[in-house]
């Protein structure tokens, strides 16, 4: 459906919907004029190139259990199939947007997945958060994904006796204890673990938030350390603490575990609030990972999508099993500069972003993409192009932080991504910018190696075809990931009758997620989807459509034969 020839479409159908969901065939569809080409090629797949007339329906599809976003929706009537957004959108809520309304704005404005960071505020908060984010999705027709962010284990300050940031001036001498006291004592740091001194030498700097303030320790008093300020800065309450020493950062080992009681415990609520990620905080190594997607297959939540946060240097020695063994990763910037010097992130972010797609786990790009809009309603140029440029690389998915959390413009910083990721993904698109990055073959048993190479073909072809739209039927979303690895010109759209695997999929880069009823013939469930779309006005008569399934039984049922196919239809 192209924009700019957008005209109202006025559905032929009129009748009450009629379709139980137990039998998704649709009744009383009279196709009037059908022709069919079919090519069998290779194992299980077949090509066929159809055009179908469809009229008179008798009877309208149920709308029922048929879940198109009301965002998705709205975008593709206004903007045609071409300018729906690929890059999806995280936002982090916090006191400056969990009210239903802000809420709600943000939804409206794009958000596709909301993100509770455990660090912050009461689990009441935190429950009511949810309730009001599944409200939305349930009431007014959102599908926005919740993710908790866990709070993991790192050294930083417990407090230096002020609400707010103090300066540390430079050549003043301070004390970095794990002596707890209250109120304040001058010139005295609180750091939140005991042995945060051990191997650390006279001469070793500590850096504060990756560079807001550095000190150099000049004295080792039991495991206290006399440190001068030789950097001066501010010294924000939590502020995070790394050693360096002759340029390097020193590796503490320490001994706290990735996931804690408190991590645990979020975890256990995670799981009875129904949320769709966790996030798990300095990811050390690949166990961290499997051993929560253990736990929750032993709680029957599997399909809970756990995400790797990549923020240590541990997690980067360990990158490659850490990205197999999770659901997704988020470059987490912040922490990240705290621990490699600044400018080394634009190349990790650039590795991480494109081993994520070459193994086929979505990942968000975080932390201070707009920081400035914090306090200001416009962003700065140079925030503006760390946007595009993560844009540019195709990451999956973009994340606020402050700006929405305790930000005064977080709609307005929501809409500052949206159209600045559309704006160069129209451009990729138009320049024929996407690099060609090697995709290696992943699967590793037949059927595996058929859908990848079927997802593999099917957007080569509908990126020479020029088709309009993919759609795909899926039940739990990975034929619509290996679509979306492939970063398809037309947008695509995965239908699946599994609410988990809708979400999940919310992650995916230009992947629209819609509930609907699956039947195991690939024949009903696309006359029964244009069917619905046609009577919403979201296709119209000429659009060429490319569909992917990976079930088909509608051969002889006395020989019923599952596989995966690749049709091109054209919508008369
Ligand atoms: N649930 C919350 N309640 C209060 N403040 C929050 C909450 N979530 C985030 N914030 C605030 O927003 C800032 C940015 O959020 P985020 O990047 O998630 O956390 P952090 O800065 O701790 O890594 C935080 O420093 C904190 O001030
Ligand atoms: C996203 C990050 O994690 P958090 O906000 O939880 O510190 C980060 O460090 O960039
Ligand atoms: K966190
Ligand atoms: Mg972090």
């Amino acid at each position: 459906m192209a924009a700019a020839a957008c005209t109202p479409f006025t559905p032929q159908i009129s009748a009450k919907p009629s379709v139980s969901r137990s039998n998704s065939r649709l009744h009383g569809l009279s196709i009037t004029r059908s022709s069919h080409e079919s090519v069998r090629a290779g194992a299980g797949l077949r090509i066929r190139s159809s055009l179908v007339v469809e009229t008179e329906e008798k009877k309208a599809p149920s709308l029922e259990g048929f879940g198109f976003d009301v965002v998705s929706e709205a975008e593709l009537k206004e903007r045609g199939f071409m300018g729906l957004r690929k890059t999806k959108v995280v936002c982090t809520v916090g006191p400056a947007c969990c009210g239903e309304e802000e809420l709600e704005g943000l939804a409206r404005g794009g958000m596709h997945v909301a993100r509770l960071n455990m660090c912050h505020n009461t689990r009441e908060w935190h429950r009511e958060v949810i309730g009001a984010i599944k409200r939305l999705n349930q009431e007014k027709g959102f599908c926005i994904g919740v993710m908790i962010d866990t709070e993991g284990s790192q050294m930083h300050m417990v407090g230096h006796g002020s609400a707010s940031s103090i300066k540390a001036e430079d050549g003043s001498v301070w004390l970095f204890t794990t002596e707890k006291f209250e109120g304040s004592r001058p010139f005295t740091i609180q750091v939140n673990f005991e042995g945060f001194s051990e191997g650390i030498l006279v001469g070793d700097d500590i850096v504060i938030d990756g560079g807001m303030a550095t000190f150099e320790v000049i004295e080792k008093v039991g495991d206290d350390l006399h440190c001068k300020c030789t950097d001066p800065g501010l010294l924000l309450p939590r502020a995070k603490l790394s050693f360096w020493r002759d340029g390097r950062l020193v590796e503490m080992n320490s001994g706290l575990p990735t996931l804690s009681t408190k991590d645990w415990a979020d975890i256990e609520f995670g799981i009875s609030e129904g949320v769709d990620y966790i996030a798990v905080s300095f990811v050390k190594d690949v166990n961290d990972i499997t051993n929560l997607k253990s736990y929750l297959s032993t709680r029957s939540s599997e399909f809970i999508k756990v995400l790797a946060k990549i923020e240590s240097l541990e997690s980067l020695k360990n990158l490659e099993p850490i990205v197999k063994a999770s659901d997704g990763l988020m470059v987490a910037r912040g922490d990240l500069g705290v621990q490699i010097p600044l400018e080394q992130i634009p190349t990790i972010q650039q590795k991480v972003t494109y081993l994520c797609r070459q193994l086929n786990k979505p990942v968000i790009v975080a932390s201070q993409l707009l920081e400035s809009m914090v306090e200001y309603p416009t962003p700065t140029r140079a925030e503006v192009a760390d946007v595009s440029e993560a844009v540019r690389q195709q990451a999956d998915a973009l994340m606020l932080s402050g700006e929405s959390a305790v930000g005064s413009y977080a709609e307005k910083a929501l809409s500052v991504l949206c159209m600045a990721s559309g704006r160069m993904e129209l451009w990729s698109r138009e320049e024929n910018r996407q690099n060609l990055l090697f995709l290696p073959q992943l699967a590793e048993t037949l059927p595996d190696r058929i859908a990848e190479q079927i997802c593999n073909c099917a957007v080569e072809m509908a990126n020479k075809l020029g088709v309009d739209a993919i759609f795909v039927y899926t039940k739990h979303g990975h034929m619509a990931s290996l679509l979306s690895r492939n970063r398809p010109n037309p947008p695509i759209f995965a239908f699946t009758d599994n609410d988990n695997a809708r979400k999940g999929m919310n992650l995916h880069w230009g992947v629209t997620p819609l509930e609907f009823p699956l039947s195991d013939v690939v024949e009903d469930n696309f006359k029964q989807t244009i069917s619905l779309m046609k009577n919403r006005g979201t296709v119209r008569p000429g659009d060429m459509i490319l569909v992917v399934s990976d079930s088909d039984v509608s051969c002889s049922s006395a020989r019923p034969s599952v596989s995966q196919s690749i049709q091109v239809r054209t919508i008369d």
